[in-house]
């Protein structure tokens, strides 16, 4: 069943969640949530990101709220903590935030910053964790090959889980894969499945050992489990900053994956100071439950946007709307 367009507006909230902290460059995040037959659902590309690409956004909260999510093969989906590019001195405040959490992805690459400010950040989340802990890092495509095969060699007595997207494009991430190759940390490419026209391109192009997959770029829970299929390698869900109800629609596509062998990076309504959902998807023993949250209207009016804003997310709602229903994706 899909929903006519005026049945998203009339069940549309516009809110706005304060940051504890600087991410991507914001410190409030804003969405769209829709109320579905299945639940409440999540629209929230990041207000730089164009029509075209955000249409696919929309496709997934639509297959969240309108279509019945596959069968969980799990109940709780361990999570990661997620380090923005902090000093090294703030990063105990960070990752107390993160109760229980085995593992944790750090930032690195910062534009501004050294590479020497990124081996003081690792190395505070390395004793903050302990030798057991997992450390993935994410160079958001930032690296050119021999600023990552540097980098890479710095960072690995920390021993690396995974390096995420370290350069931009797929002959890149191919090239950086085969110099490393002998260090044993595997590659994951992220904006090469999220941002890609071909979301498999870059498996089949064999340059990566395993994928970073989010249910809002990837058009939905059910598109992107096909994608999850037909790449064959392991993935990590993760998350765009969603509210509770965007991490809910990533839990669920998490806990239909047959085998998950990392922890997922949905630990991130820890980033909000307030969030929509009455029971808020936070790591608790660094897993977070799959569920569909319930939202008080006490805190949704709370969080409600300026009207200003509002009708900025309704147009963008209408424009993707009449996109899909001209590619027949709906
Ligand atoms: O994976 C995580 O731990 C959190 C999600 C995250 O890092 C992220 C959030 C928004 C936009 C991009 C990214 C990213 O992985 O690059
Ligand atoms: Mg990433």
């Amino acid at each position: 069943m899909v929903p006519e367009l005026a049945d998203l507006l009339t069940t549309a909230r516009v809110v706005t969640l304060p940051m504890v902290a600087r991410f991507r460059g914001i410190t409030a995040r804003e969405a769209v949530l829709f109320e579905g037959p299945q639940g409440w659902t999540e629209f929230s590309p990041f207000v730089e990101y164009d029509d075209e690409e955000s249409a696919a956004w929309l496709h997934a909260a639509i297959d969240f709220g309108w279509r019945e999510a596959p069968a969980p093969l799990r109940d709780h989906i361990p999570v990661n903590a997620t380090v923005p590019a902090i000093a090294a001195g703030e990063v105990r405040a960070v990752l107390d935030r993160y109760p229980g959490a085995r593992t944790a992805k750090v930032k690195v690459a910062e534009p501004g910053q050294t590479l020497a400010d990124d081996v003081a950040r690792v190395r505070a989340v390395r004793e903050y964790l302990g030798p057991e802990g997992r450390i993935r890092v994410d160079a958001n495509a930032l690296w050119n090959v021999d600023e990552a095969e540097h980098a890479i060699h710095a960072l690995s007595p920390f021993d690396l889980e995974y390096v995420e997207q370290p350069c931009a494009t797929v002959d890149e991430l191919a090239d950086i894969r085969s110099r490393t190759s002998y260090m044993g940390i595997p590659i994951a490419a992220d904006e090469s499945v999220r941002k890609a026209s071909d979301p498999l391109a870059v498996a089949r192009a064999g340059a990566a050992d395993l994928l970073i997959v989010k249910a809002q770029p990837l058009g939905g829970v059910h598109s992107a489990l096909r994608i999850v299929a037909e790449a064959g390698l392991p993935v990590v869900v993760s998350s765009a900053i969603d509210t509770s109800v965007g991490i809910a629609m990533g839990a669920h596509l998490a806990a239909a994956i047959p085998d998950l062998e990392y922890d997922c990076g949905l630990g991130t309504v820890a980033m909000f100071a307030v969030d929509v959902a009455d029971h808020p998807l936070v790591p608790v023993d660094g897993s977070i439950p799959v569920n569909r949250p319930s939202l008080s209207p006490a805190r949704l009016a709370e969080l409600e946007s300026t009207p200003e804003r509002r009708d900025w997310w309704l147009d963008r709602v209408r424009r993707c709307y009449r996109l899909l229903e001209r590619s027949a994706a709906l």
